[in-house]
């Protein structure tokens, strides 16, 4: 059985107590796992509080934090095959697309790595005669980094490689589903030689180490992806340090099809965004909005794909959808799919768990045309996509933004005015216009609404990593004047 430890100050150790990780393809015990509970987080934190003001880091150039990321990338490059292995052992997503996310990963990592000498401050022109102000951008302290199961290399990346070329500090915790591939990217921090202490890397459930991590005192910020509830507490937690918040949460991202789309097109682009990773994705286009005229065809053709999906085992090349990351989540999704079709929704395809070892469940579609379904407002998390339709252009769009989420939209149409229409209209951090699912670390990604706040990707989100600190420098010799007038 494998054997995984946290890294903490530069080195790995066990954690304070240690739990059986499960194979999700087929239900058993594979690997070993640490448990952090608040004393290896209380250790985790003063590694990166003393790496952050006193160790080498804190001296170090922008230029030496950039060269230090430029190694990790190529590591990471280097690796992408062995993390891809563990991250689909450990969470059940299918190897074609972690292989291929995990190599991603390291252009994100490389994309920080040119940033990192490019954060600058600034000359502000004061309005005063003897005064020089400059405006200094400083890390803005030790930062703990949560994520959920689901692309944990990536969802790291995007905190991590922003965080370091700021100069930040951090612990990662890793979810209590799934951590292997990022307890084994601790290797790959170590072997590019980042000081002890930079970067910690640790694993344990929310309510012991997650909720002891957002609110040490230690912490500056918080950088979160997860669901909105977890996301309550996190915000809650930082009631105790004030810290700073970013939250990635979850969706329930539209995907509209207009009658003049090319609908073979927007199909394979609808499998992708609900059926890839099995559905197990943050922008999953999880409610289908498609104009009346065109939707027994479209549906038709999705049903067709759907069915012809091949599910399998995830270390398979050929596997499309693998199981689902946990039990939990199998047993929640087939729950929700039930209570919709008890309030109406009718069954397309799919529907009930694939019965079998592992946490299977096949693509399922839900006709949800005039009926209330649950399936329209709650997030699954998994391969079910609610379809209705609509008439005309504004009916769209008033159904696309009926939600609490806001975090991704698709919108599939030839007619280029209405395409900017829309695209203003929409209520979502993204609107992917005759697309879906395409992610760059040059493009920032984030929420409204439920979806959270805070953008990640982008040389925004290294600024958002920083503090600004005033600098004042008085250039005149004479002895300061009356001493009661504030100047
Ligand atoms: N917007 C985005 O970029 C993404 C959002 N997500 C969202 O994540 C959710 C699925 O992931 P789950 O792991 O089920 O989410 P979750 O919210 O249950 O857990 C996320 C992380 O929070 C930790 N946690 C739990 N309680 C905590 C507490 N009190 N304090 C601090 N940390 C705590 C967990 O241990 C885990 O590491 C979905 O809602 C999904 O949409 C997932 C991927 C990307
Ligand atoms: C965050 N994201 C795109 O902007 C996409 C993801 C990440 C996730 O959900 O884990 C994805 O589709 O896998």
């Amino acid at each position: 059985m494998r054997r995984f430890q946290h890294y903490i100050d530069g080195e790995f150790s066990d954690g304070e107590a240690r739990y059986p990780s499960i194979d999700p393809a087929t239900g058993a015990i594979w690997a070993d796992m640490p448990e952090a509970r608040e004393a290896d987080v209380d250790r985790a934190v003063n590694a990166a509080d003393r790496a952050l003001y006193d160790g080498p880091w804190s001296k170090m150039t922008a230029t030496q934090r950039g060269k230090l990321l430029y190694k990790l990338a190529d590591l990471v490059a280097a690796n992408a095959q062995i993390l891809a292995e563990l991250e689909t052992q450990d969470t059940g997503k299918i190897i074609r697309e972690t292989s291929a996310q995990i190599a991603y990963v390291a252009e994100y990592y490389r994309y920080y790595a040119g940033i990192a000498d490019k954060i600058e401050g600034s000359y502000l022109p004061i309005d005063k005669p003897d005064m020089d102000v400059w405006l200094r951008r400083e890390p803005i302290g030790v930062v703990a980094m949560v994520v959920p199961w689901n692309s944990q290399l990536f969802l790291s990346a995007v905190k991590i490689g922003p965080a370091l070329a700021a100069g930040c500090t951090m612990v990662v915790k890793a979810s209590e589903d799934g951590p292997a591939p990022l307890l084994e990217f601790a290797r790959l921090v170590h072997q590019a030689g980042f000081p002890a202490g930079v970067v910690n890397i640790i694993t344990g459930f929310g309510g012991s180490c997650g909720a002891a991590l957002g609110r040490h005192p230690k912490v500056a910020h918080v950088a979160f992806t997860g669901g909105p509830e977890t996301a309550r507490h996190v915000v809650r937690n930082s009631a105790e340090n004030l810290a700073s918040t970013s939250l990635e949460l979850g969706g329930k991202s539209p995907f509209i099809v207009f009658a003049d789309a090319d609908l073979e097109s927007a199909a394979n682009a609808q499998v992708a965004g609900i059926f890839a990773a099995t559905g197990q994705s943050c922008v999953a286009g999880s409610r289908l909005i498609v104009e009346r005229s065109v939707k027994d065809k479209f549906v038709a053709l999705l049903r067709e794909k759907a069915q012809a999906i091949r599910i399998g085992a995830p270390l398979d090349m050929a596997t499309e959808v693998g199981p689902l990351a946990t039990k939990r989540q199998q047993d929640n999704i087939g729950a929700l799919v039930a209570r919709s079709i008890e309030s109406g929704a009718r069954l397309v395809t799919g529907g009930s768990k694939i019965d079998g070892e592992g946490f299977y469940f096949p693509p399922t579609i839900l006709d949800c045309d005039d009926v209330d379904s649950p399936s329209l407002i709650e997030e699954f998390f998994g391969p079910v996509l609610s379809v209705v339709s609509f008439e005309t252009e504004t009916e769209a769009l008033m159904l696309a933004n009926n939600t609490r989420y806001g975090l991704a939209s698709g919108l599939f149409t030839q007619n280029l005015t209405r395409a900017h229409r829309l695209m203003k209209g929409i209520r979502a951090g993204i609107v992917w216009v005759n697309t879906y699912r395409a992610v760059s670390p040059i493009a920032p990604f984030g929420g409204f609404g439920l979806s959270g706040h805070g953008r990640e990707g982008g040389m925004a989100a290294a600024l958002d990593y920083t503090r600004t600190k005033t600098i004042w420098l008085r250039t005149s010799d004479d002895p300061i004047p009356d001493p009661f007038v504030m100047r």
